[in-house]
């Protein structure tokens, strides 16, 4: 693009001249219109970097929340409890000549190894071994079992950032060198960021850092892409989101939510109308007396901030209802994870 913008910019100089005649103009126009994103593959990817970044740690670092400042919208669902992204989820972010393609991972689970954690442990593996970049994350200042189970996944060759977040809750940053110095002996990390996931400079610095590492080639989504997930899926999460955000501490998160129904009708009044049925299933009828609350009060709000939001999000009229099941043992159960659409 960057090519692109010179010849523009000396195409109008010598317009302003005179020099340029129309033909030699509307050869201009169509390059450039050939160029820009979204209208199809550019005819000259020249200056243009793309490449996929995974953001990896042990759950709770702030991976969700580093994507989500990254991509500049909340794409990825994220909450104060440990483990509530389970799928691999992409946010894409076009910013002057460079694609950033970030994926982000599920929490690294070491303490139990039912069928789910496995499951979500090979999710972390599938995700890292083909990217250009790896950020991984810690918090700043300390490195546990958790994380070194982590790094120990990582295959040599692909360029890995240390991503020092948190570093605002540090309060002896005197202490961040030497634990800096002893990172080094650890890994052979291409760089190290000590950072806030939630300061906006630091953002803005880590996207310079990123840019380097990403091959040359043009572009693989239009500019103003966010996302390629589904929005059966966006409406799972969202959900997901509720749920936790209504149940604090006291849900396992091993409770999960299936969309049954996501239907797009015909609607005279509103110009989209979708039709959704979700289940969020539970192992216990504990749980499910939790979740729905004293006369249904919790399990109404859960639906309702989900709906408002799915409105928002896909700007459209939205129809939702919210069943608990309750399925128990369903985490130590491997084809019912795969059934749950966990691989
Ligand atoms: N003070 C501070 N808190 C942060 C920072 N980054 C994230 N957090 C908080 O840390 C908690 C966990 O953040 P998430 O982004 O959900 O973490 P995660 O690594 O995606 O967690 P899992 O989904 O469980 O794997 C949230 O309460 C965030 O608000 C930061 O830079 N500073």
């Amino acid at each position: 693009m960057n090519a692109m913008n010179t010849e523009a910019g000396d195409a109008h100089e010598s317009g302003a001249s005179g020099q340029i005649d129309q033909n030699q103009q509307n050869d201009l126009e169509a390059m450039l219109a050939a160029a820009r994103p979204g209208t199809g593959a550019p005819a000259d990817a020249a200056g243009q970097r793309c490449g996929l970044i995974a953001i990896v740690g042990k759950p709770n670092v702030g991976k969700s929340t580093l994507m989500n400042a990254l991509v500049g919208q909340k794409i990825s669902i994220t909450s104060r409890k440990a483990q509530t992204t389970r799928h691999r989820i992409t946010g894409i972010r076009t910013r002057g000549a460079t694609q950033f393609v970030f994926v982000d991972t599920p929490g690294f689970q070491t303490r139990h190894s039912t069928a789910l954690n496995k499951s979500l442990n090979k999710t972390v593996i599938g995700a890292i071994g083909d990217v250009d970049l790896i950020l991984f994350v810690v918090e700043a200042g300390s490195f546990t079992l958790a994380d070194a189970k982590v790094l120990s996944l990582f295959k040599p060759g692909i360029p890995t950032l240390l991503i020092a977040n948190k570093l605002d809750t540090v309060h002896r940053r005197a202490d961040i060198a030497p634990w800096l110095k002893s990172m080094q002996e650890r890994h052979p990390f291409a760089e190290f960021v000590p950072m806030s996931a939630k300061k906006r400079d630091d953002i803005e610095r880590l996207y310079g850092i990123c840019e380097k590492y990403l091959p040359e080639q043009a572009w693989w989504y239009a500019e103003d892409e966010l996302t390629d997930r589904s929005e059966k899926f966006l409406a799972s999460e969202t959900v997901r989101e509720k749920l936790f955000r209504f149940t604090g501490d006291e849900l396992p998160y091993t409770s999960t939510v299936v969309i049954d129904k996501f239907d797009e009708e015909a609607s005279k009044q509103h110009k989209r109308f979708l039709r959704i049925a979700a289940t969020i299933v539970v192992e216990r009828d504990s749980h499910k007396a939790m979740i729905i609350g004293e006369k249904g009060e919790r399990l109404k709000r859960i639906s309702t901030e989900a709906r408002q939001e799915l409105e928002k999000l896909m700007d459209a009229k939205v129809f939702l209802e919210v069943w608990v099941k309750v399925r128990s043992g369903w985490a130590d159960d491997e084809a019912r994870v795969r059934s749950f659409g966990y691989e």
